[in-house]
């Protein structure tokens, strides 16, 4: 069976018409995407390769080979541009560029050899800019967004596809006498290139929006500021290790923590050197936390510490050495003298089999910190005395 050449150019054509339609369509509200850009301009450039190297039957043929050619291998280097930014977030290496000089000073001084030579040559070339391209997904984007996957399989039939050419023109170049004959190796490449917007196309569209989804929900999770578990999302995690632990009967405590007198840093030093001491307190309590604890930021200068698997008299131990550890922290705020600020916090924990809720346990943690902000300020206080004479057990 022979793929009819002029029938898969017309679908070539149309995939890529209809994929560039799609890309300029979405280009404003896809403006977090810039590869996606890159990608637009990579089509349109594609096309116009199309239309050049049809355009045969109108203009001088050599204008129809040498501009067809080197726009088909620009625009090969516009979508491995996309590429490298996507994934490598630098464009390709220089070589590339190269390569597509080098590909079209060679298509023009070959021009008027037969349509063999130069079908074997724009092959090679395109193989020389596919293989970088393939080896990048499957070393580097394989792992990092699914989608890309299909970029790869893409990319991949079209290499193989133009191999196949290659080894095909020299077996039988009677076969490539004419830019429209129908051969294996041309009915290969064209059905590569009339799956080329839906293979790589959609999966580097769809890898990119897997990646703003994915920066949507840690924004939604995590205070860009401190790194922390932001509130609702805290409140989430703790329902569910609360739910967790009566179930299984372990213990579990929660640290609620605020700094002192931080509205006087913000008044002294200024915001953004508030900012700093966030920043630093919330990496200060990352450095002494296990792998299952999790730190939530509840608004302002209050954070909060889910201690799974840990009674009364372990999280006590837990916020005495956070305490301390704040208390001789210096934190360096611009160019002046380094501050200290303390911190006062509450615990309160579920004894295995005890009775309540998360938001019982919030609440006699809350009360606890401001008994310990009422006695002083700079101490760790246990929730009610129940707790405080499980911690002694
Ligand atoms: N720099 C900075 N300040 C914040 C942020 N969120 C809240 N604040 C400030 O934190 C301060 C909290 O002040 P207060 O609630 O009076 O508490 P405090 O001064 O720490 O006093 P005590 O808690 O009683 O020791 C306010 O001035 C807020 O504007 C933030 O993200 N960055």
């Amino acid at each position: 069976m022979l793929l009819d050449v002029g029938t898969l150019f017309v679908a070539m054509f149309a995939a890529f018409s209809i994929f560039g339609i799609t890309l300029a369509l979405s280009r404003g509200s896809l403006q977090d995407c810039p590869e996606i850009g890159l990608l637009t301009w990579g089509a349109w450039v594609m096309l116009l390769a199309m239309v050049v190297s049809a355009a045969r039957v109108a203009v001088p043929e050599w204008i129809a080979i040498i501009a067809g050619n080197s726009l088909l291998f620009v625009g090969v280097h516009i979508n491995s541009q996309a590429l490298y930014r996507f994934i490598t977030g630098q464009g390709p290496p220089r070589w590339q560029l190269l390569l597509v000089a080098a590909g079209a000073i060679l298509i023009a001084v070959v021009h008027q050899r037969p349509t063999a030579e130069r079908t074997a040559l724009a092959s090679g070339v395109l193989v020389l800019q596919g293989m970088p391209m393939l080896w990048l997904v499957l070393t580097r984007g394989w792992h990092a967004e699914p989608a890309l996957r299909t970029v790869a399989l893409a990319i991949g039939i079209g290499v193989v596809g133009h191999v196949a050419r290659i080894v095909h023109v020299l077996l039988a170049p009677a076969e490539y006498a004419a830019f429209w004959q129908p051969s294996l190796g041309n009915g290969l490449t064209y059905l590569a290139g009339a799956m080329f917007p839906l293979g790589a196309g959609i999966g580097f569209i769809v890898a990119n929006l897997e990646r703003v989804a994915k920066q949507l929900r840690e924004q939604a999770t995590y205070d860009s500021l401190t790194g922390c578990v932001r509130r609702g999302s805290f409140t989430a995690m703790l329902d569910k290790g609360y739910g967790q632990a009566r179930r299984e009967r372990k213990p579990l405590s929660l640290l609620l923590m605020d700094l002192d007198h931080f509205k006087l840093v913000n008044d002294t030093h200024g915001h953004h050197a508030g900012d700093q001491v966030l920043a630093r307190f919330a990496q200060a309590v990352r450095t002494r936390m296990r792998a299952a604890d999790v730190l939530g930021r509840m608004g302002g200068e209050e954070f909060a510490l889910m201690l799974p698997g840990t009674d009364a008299a372990g999280a006590l131990h837990v916020a005495e050495e956070l305490r301390q550890t704040m208390a001789s922290l210096d934190i360096p705020v611009g160019a002046g003298v380094p501050i200290r600020v303390t911190v006062s916090g509450g615990v309160s924990s579920l004894a295995p089999g005890a009775d309540g809720d998360a938001s019982a346990l919030y609440r006699r943690a809350d009360e606890a910190l401001y008994a310990s902000k009422r006695a002083g300020r700079n101490r760790m206080s246990l929730a009610r005395e129940r707790d405080a004479a499980a911690a002694a057990r």
